[in-house]
This record gives structure tokens, sequence and C-alpha cells, in this order.
């Protein structure tokens, strides 16, 4: 199945404008508009003439009275499955002067950045919110070695500042890997990071932690996780997104973007590629395949929560 070509995506700019405890202002769109009652980033429609920046400063203006002094990019979102397709280019605003009001919207709430996913929000400020509220890098731990190895590698992770670890074991037994996943658990929750093990349906419902399901299990009933155990999917094409959509996964890794070492035959998506498919789901989507950090600006361009590595992150040679 392909994703649906599309000649233009109507250009939107907005604004997620935090606060000093770094609280994010959502606002609720008039009764007269479409998604009336939804909460959203204030903006709107780029006008042709103008760059994203100066439309963001006017919407800002003519929406909530305020002038907007810095902003740097956060997210830039294809979207294709609602009434018509866009380009949400989300800009994060920690410098404004004023006191944002509801001028054209219902409401102004200023939102805690994990009560985001709360609010009903539009499809497409779904990755918007996850870029706000959750890590850009997903590590993946890398096979082949052995366990405490694993673990020591895993430890290095957590101090260098990773907060969702991938448990990726093929070289391990199903019970190996999750008796290594309960040994690093409370370093894990000591650094208020997620563990997510893959493959391993029944331990991560055991364990309580953070599963990764591979492509193949797509087809099975959602695993009974609590709602801070978070689920993510591998994907490779629209299929898989619909199902890990279906699921209601967390979030998804999806690539690979680039052709790697460790799968030579794959085909690459390349980013354009990538994006094509961010399009035609709602879901945070990890990009994946031969990318490091360098790479988070132009994943972030292309829609993406932010990139999931093995080799790039790990610590040890
Ligand atoms: N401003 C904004 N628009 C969004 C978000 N999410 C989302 O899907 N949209 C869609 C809704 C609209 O179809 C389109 C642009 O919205 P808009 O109604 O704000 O446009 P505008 O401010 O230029 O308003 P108007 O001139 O049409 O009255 O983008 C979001 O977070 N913020
Ligand atoms: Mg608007």
């Amino acid at each position: 199945m392909n994703a649906p070509l599309t000649a233009s995506r109507l250009s939107v700019v907005a604004a997620a404008l935090t606060d000093a405890d770094g609280r994010v202002l959502l606002a609720q769109r008039p009764s007269t508009h479409h998604h009336a009652g939804l909460w959203e980033f204030p903006g709107g429609k780029r006008e042709q003439h103008e760059s994203p920046l100066q439309a963001l400063r006017r919407e800002l203006h003519e929406e909530l009275g305020i002038e907007v002094q810095s902003a740097e990019p956060l997210i830039c979102i294809p979207f294709d499955l609602g009434q018509r397709p866009i380009e949400l280019d989300v800009y994060q605003v920690s410098r404004f002067a004023g006191v944002p009001v509801a001028l054209e919207h219902q409401a102004l709430h200023w939102v805690e950045r994990r009560a985001l996913a709360q609010y009903p929000l539009p499809q497409a400020d779904r990755p918007a919110a996850a870029a706000l509220s959750r890590p850009d890098r997903m590590a993946v731990t890398p096979e082949g070695i052995a366990a405490p190895s694993v673990a020591e590698g895993v430890i290095g992770l957590l101090r260098a500042g990773h907060r969702l670890i991938q448990l990726r074991c093929p070289q391990l037994d199903a019970s190996a890997q999750r008796e290594l996943a309960a040994a690093l658990l409370p370093d894990v929750r000591k650094f208020a990071a997620d563990l997510l093990l893959n493959g391993d349906i029944e331990g991560a419902e055991r364990l309580g932690c953070g599963l990764h399901l591979r492509s193949a299990q797509l087809q099975q009933t959602r695993p009974r996780l609590a709602s801070g155990q978070i689920l993510s999917a591998a994907c490779h094409d629209l299929a898989d997104l619909a199902r890990a959509e279906a699921l209601r996964v967390d979030c998804v890794v999806l690539g690979a973007v680039m052709s790697t070492a460790t799968h030579p035959g794959r085909a690459a998506l390349g980013w354009a590629g990538f994006a094509q498919l961010r399009a035609c789901s709602s879901l945070p989507i990890y990009a994946i395949g031969g990318l490091c950090a360098d790479d988070l600006t132009t994943a972030r361009r292309h829609g993406a929560q932010g990139v999931a590595a093995i080799r790039a992150f790990w610590p040890l040679p």
C-alpha cells in the first residue's frame, strides 16, 4: 500500500507558548471554526508573502495580543488525514511581550506538559504535544553482547541523559532478557526514565515496564499495560502504522530512513519517504536507520518525535 501523494499542503504556523514553569498555552478553538471546541496551539494559516516567523508574529498579535520576541522551531508536522492536508509548523515561544488574552478563542489554559495529551486536540497536534513532553531520543541496546555489558551500557545511557531505552537482546533467551530488565528497573526508575522490553509482552505485563512490539506482533490484541507503561511499536510501512494506531500505542519507531550496515537489503525511506508516511498517522514517530543525535533537527523538520539508534547512542566501545 502506498501513501497518497499530496501536491500541496496548507501551511499553518502555531506556537507552543511556555511560561516560567514550563507550562504550555492551549487555546480552545472558536465555536464557528473547523475543529470547534478542540484545544490547539494558537496560530493560523501562513499567507503567501510571509515567512513562517512573520506569520507567527501576526497570528499571535491578532489572536492573543502579544508580541513574539523569540521563537525556536519545535516540530513541523505534515498531516494528510484531515479535511485538507496541512503542514503544521510549530515553534516554541518562551519570550514574548504582553499577557495573552483570548481575542478569538473561547478560552486559554496554561497546561503542564504531561497533561497536554489529556486535552481534546486536533489529530495533527498529537505529535507536537509529544514533542513537548516526551524524550527526543530512543536508545536501543546493541545485539551480540553479554548481559553484564548490556547492564553497564544501560547505566551509561541513563547517566548520559537518555530517558527512553529499548532493551533488545536477541542474543539472550526471553527469560534472561526479562531477568536483566528486572535488575535494571530500579536504576531506570531512579532516573525517571522508561525501559521498553523488546517483544516480551508477558514480561512487560509482569514487570510493569514499557514494551516495544515487533512489527510481526502488530496483529495481536492490545497488551494489558497500565497507563504509565509506554507501548511502542516497530513500523515499516503504512499498514504497520495503521495497525499501531488501532492498538493505541504511545509511539512508533519507523524506518529505515537511511540504509544501514545491519539491514543492507532493506530499501531506505529517505526523509521525503518518512514524511510521506508521517503524514498518514497521528502517532509520535521516532525515525530509525543510520541516524544519530546530529539528525535531530532534520528529524523534527520532517515531523519526527526524534531519533532512535543503536550504536550512535551506545556508550561502550
Ligand atoms: N492554529 C492552529 N491550527 C491548527 C492546529 N491544529 C490543526 O489541525 N490546525 C488546523 C485547523 C485549521 O484547519 C488550520 C488553520 O487554522 P486557523 O483556523 O487557526 O487559521 P486562521 O487563524 O488563519 O483563521 P481564519 O483566518 O481561517 O479564521 O490548521 C493548531 O494547533 N493550531
Ligand atoms: Mg487561528
